[in-house]
């Protein structure tokens, strides 16, 4: 339904998509009621402690996503929208929400891995005579648009979706941020965003080594990406210095707030474009553009493979051996194996929740490859850790370093060669390993 329903009071649940600019949910929302308003769910399941023993989510990304929503929270009230924001499962408060403002339609980003789908579903039940309005809006690609009619269809190697992908594709445009709406579209709010402390977590500061120094929120999504393209310029250099592993600078950084939605690839692609035309285009503005395609290829992976990215086997028809030890998991954590290479990496995600591309490749293959452990307890140490944690880029290329997903070429990496090349100087390990 493209018109607006008469008096109707349309509600967009935020999940990971918390932006308002290029937000489909919030535009199809605005185009077809009178009347919108927003929620947003810290799901208590997200801030427990896992059978590992960690928290499933920890301080880093928790400390991003509280941001993240008090910035959401401002942008959609100049726009006269109301964000209600809670800590509780969604299934226990909307039903409620749903009731009070007469809500016929719920609009949300369509996700489809298991813990998300259990919560949509939970809720479909619960309300059956809502009408629940879901987008694919975390694409570059549009699974709409790519030239495969079935996700099943999808290939196993990368450089031949890219290549199909690339020549057959276009990048939707992206949509214009939301006019101001009517004064009378506030509802009474009094909720209010939890602090760290209320999700089980200290407060802390920001280690001053970290390559990653940055706010929550789509403000300082935008103002990354200007000083990153338009201010320094650094995007014309970034195929040379994408590999590096210290300082903010040496690649985008656009991962976490790509990761909870407060950017849009479709932006990213745009401004990009703009920067071909007005500065330079060269192999570093496309290879921005590639790595955001290898990003859309493990969400095609996940969405033909559904679960079996979080099984031992993962995609593969593999029965390895793997172990189990307690102890060499205390080690690789704490940054006490034999590799100094590996123990500066792991001080950095600890210390930061942060770690370079260069890095995660070389301790995912050092866990799962060297020390034959099972690769699924080093996935979920870094989906705890990970500031820029996305499902399907995270258990997407664990089971790629791990030997169980779609490295045509099964590398394992040799961490000495890896350090000439990538740290001589010893730089790193220095900052790393004081
Ligand atoms: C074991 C392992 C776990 C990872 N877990 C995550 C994760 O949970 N979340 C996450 O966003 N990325 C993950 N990555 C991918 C990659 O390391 C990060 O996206 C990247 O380091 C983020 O820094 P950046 O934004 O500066 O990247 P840039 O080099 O500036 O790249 C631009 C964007 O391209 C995308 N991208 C780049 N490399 C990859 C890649 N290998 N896979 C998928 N997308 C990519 C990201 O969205 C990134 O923001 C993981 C990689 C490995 C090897």
């Amino acid at each position: 339904m493209s018109e607006k329903q008469g008096q109707s009071t349309g509600l967009v649940w935020f999940t990971k998509d918390l932006r308002v600019r290029d937000n489909h949910s919030l535009s199809k929302a605005l185009s077809e009621n009178e009347k919108v308003i927003a929620v947003y769910f810290f799901d208590p399941r997200q801030f427990s402690t896992t059978k590992y023993g960690f928290k499933k989510t920890e301080k880093f990304r928790a400390k991003f996503l509280i941001e993240t929503v008090e910035n959401l929270r401002k942008n959609l009230e100049k726009l006269n929208i109301s964000l209600l924001v809670f800590h509780e499962k969604p299934e226990l408060i909307l039903p409620e929400i749903i009731q009070t403002h007469q809500i016929k339609s719920i609009y949300y980003q369509r996700e489809w891995t298991s813990e998300e789908v259990h919560v949509f579903e939970n809720l479909r039940k619960k309300l059956p005579d809502c009408n629940f309005v879901e987008t694919y809006d975390q694409f570059l690609f549009h699974p709409e648009d790519i030239p495969y009619s079935d996700f099943s269809d999808i290939p196993e190697v990368f450089t031949n979706f890219r290549k199909k992908v690339e020549a057959n594709a276009e990048v939707r445009k992206c949509i214009e941020k939301p006019g101001i709406q009517q004064e009378n579209n506030l509802v009474e709010n009094n909720t209010e965003v939890p602090t760290l402390k209320d999700l089980g977590l200290k407060d802390f500061e920001i280690d001053s080594r970290s390559a990653f120094p940055f706010r929550g929120g789509e403000d300082a999504a935008e103002a990354r990406l200007k000083q990153y393209f338009w201010e320094t310029k650094n995007l014309k250099n970034y195929k040379e210095t994408r590999n590096g592993m210290l300082g903010a600078d040496y690649s985008s950084k656009f991962s976490a707030w790509l990761a909870n939605g407060s950017l849009s690839p479709r932006y990213i692609y745009e401004e990009v474009k703009k920067f071909e035309s007005e500065i330079v285009e060269n192999e570093s503005t496309y290879w921005l553009i590639f790595e955001l395609l290898w990003r859309d290829y493990f969400k095609y992976v996940s969405l033909k493979h559904g679960s079996k990215i979080f099984q031992l086997k993962g995609i593969s028809k593999k029965d390895l051996d793997w172990n189990n030890d307690s102890e060499t998991f205390k080690n690789w954590i704490n940054g006490k194996t034999k590799e100094p290479f590996i123990n500066a990496n792991m001080n950095e995600i600890a210390a930061t929740g942060f770690m370079s591309n260069r890095g995660r490749q070389n301790a995912n293959s050092f866990w799962a490859k060297e020390l034959l452990q099972d690769w699924r307890k080093g996935a979920a140490y870094f989906e705890s850790m990970l500031i820029d944690y996305d499902v399907h880029s995270n258990w997407g290329n664990w089971i790629y370093n791990s030997g169980v997903g779609n490295d045509p070429r099964d590398r394992k990496f040799n961490i000495k060669m890896q350090v000439e090349r990538y740290d001589a100087d010893g730089k790193y390990q220095k900052t790393w390993l004081k």
